[in-house]
């Protein structure tokens, strides 16, 4: 029995292995990230995640449909007030900023939301990370320049904490960690890329599954995968969304060029899954979803918290599917869907519609 007579032996090995042999690996296999194929094998073993096809399939009509009357696009992107307007290298920084620390934005318990004025107008969630980066910007702050964040004498905590100052007395989770994670990109950055982050999009060649690999391999505060023992889960969250966030301020063009970005998934959050549900596309076990609605914590890399993630880019994949089964000419990919299931999360949300929590894992990864 040969090592490769075993029919168990999975094409990425044979890749993996024929390319560290050095045999040609077939023109044909465009390099990839691993996440979709990671999801499809989380949701195929997941046992209190489970997708309910028909109610997938009569969401992705209804998607569809609403996309369609919303126009959705890469325009949508910066029709959102909040995001930079601009599209220049200083956005390029901004948006990087902004997904190096896009994460975790709910309340402990007993605490306030956290919430930070700006303008005249209060911000939470997402939003209110889009305004202290705007904030600290109209401060004369150049929070968003990668090589400041190595400046251990003017990049300090207290100046992190004045900029993400609230306005109800509340201090968003894991503000340490988050200045930790941008004073060690930064030093990445400073050291290895000349302090340009336009130096490391160019060096994925136009590839967005090329500068996500990248990015994970070259940045820790990027590096979101799981080991299960068995193998290593891919989600990669922040670095697909960081690639997704200039394809779709950029509109395609420029520093959001990508000639496969439709290999970018939906982002594993805490967001897109209670939508999910609340679409009737994902179903929990009853020990799952009494704890969801309980809005108690979910432990990281548990297996609820897994097939949470997984199930959801695996689902949204058979949303994307779908659409293009019924509509081969839809301008559609992961990236746009998932946008708008995370808008029409947060119209919900204020509308106070919900008809779940979303889960409350703690973590430095979405
Ligand atoms: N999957 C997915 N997750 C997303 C977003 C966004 C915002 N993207 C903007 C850009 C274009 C779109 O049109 C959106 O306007 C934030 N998040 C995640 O949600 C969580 C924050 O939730 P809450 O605390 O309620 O704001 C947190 O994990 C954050 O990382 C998204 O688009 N997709």
């Amino acid at each position: 029995m040969g090592p490769f007579d075993d029919d168990e032996v999975d094409e990425e090995l044979l890749t993996l292995l024929r390319q560290s042999l050095g045999l040609g690996v077939t023109q044909h296999q465009a390099p990839d990230t691993g996440v979709l194929k990671d999801a499809q094998r989380i949701y195929e073993d997941a046992v209190d995640v489970a997708i309910d096809y028909a109610g997938t399939a009569a969401a992705a009509d209804d998607i569809l449909r609403q996309m369609k009357e919303k126009k959705y696009s890469p325009k949508t992107w910066s029709a959102h007030e909040l995001h930079p307007q601009e599209k220049n290298e200083a956005v390029v920084n901004f948006i990087f900023t902004l997904d190096i620390l896009n994460f975790c934005f709910w309340p402990d318990e007993d605490n306030q939301h956290y919430t930070v004025e700006f303008k005249d107008k209060r911000y939470t969630g997402y939003w209110s990370l889009v305004a202290v980066l705007q904030r600290a910007l109209l401060e004369g702050i150049t929070i968003t320049t990668p090589c400041f964040w190595q400046d251990e004498d003017a990049f300090t905590f207290e100046l992190f904490e004045h900029v993400f100052r609230s306005c109800n007395g509340s201090s968003l989770s894991m503000l340490d960690k988050r200045f930790n994670m941008l004073r060690h990109a930064g030093q990445i950055v400073y050291e290895d890329f000349e302090c340009s982050v336009i130096g490391i999009i160019d060096m994925a060649k136009g590839s967005a599954v090329v500068l996500v690999n990248l990015l994970v391999d070259r940045f820790p505060q990027f590096r979101d995968e799981v080991n299960s023992g068995k193998r290593n889960l891919r989600f990669y969250k922040r670095a697909q969304i960081f690639v997704a966030d200039l394809w779709a301020c950029f509109e395609g063009a420029s520093f959001g060029t990508f000639t496969d970005i439709d290999k970018i998934t939906m982002f594993a959050d805490y967001r897109v899954p209670q939508m999910l549900y609340t679409l009737g596309c994902l179903r929990y076990s009853p020990a799952l979803e009494n704890r969801i609605r309980r809005r108690e914590e979910i432990p990281p890399h548990s297996s609820w918290e897994i097939e949470l993630r997984g199930c959801s880019i695996w689902c949204v994949e058979m949303i994307r599917q779908h659409i293009l089964q019924v509509d081969p000419l839809a301008d559609m990919n992961a990236i746009l869907i998932d946008f708008f299931l995370y808008d029409t999360a947060k119209e919900r949300e204020a509308q106070g519609t919900e008809v779940i929590p979303h889960h409350r894992t703690k973590s430095i990864w979405y």
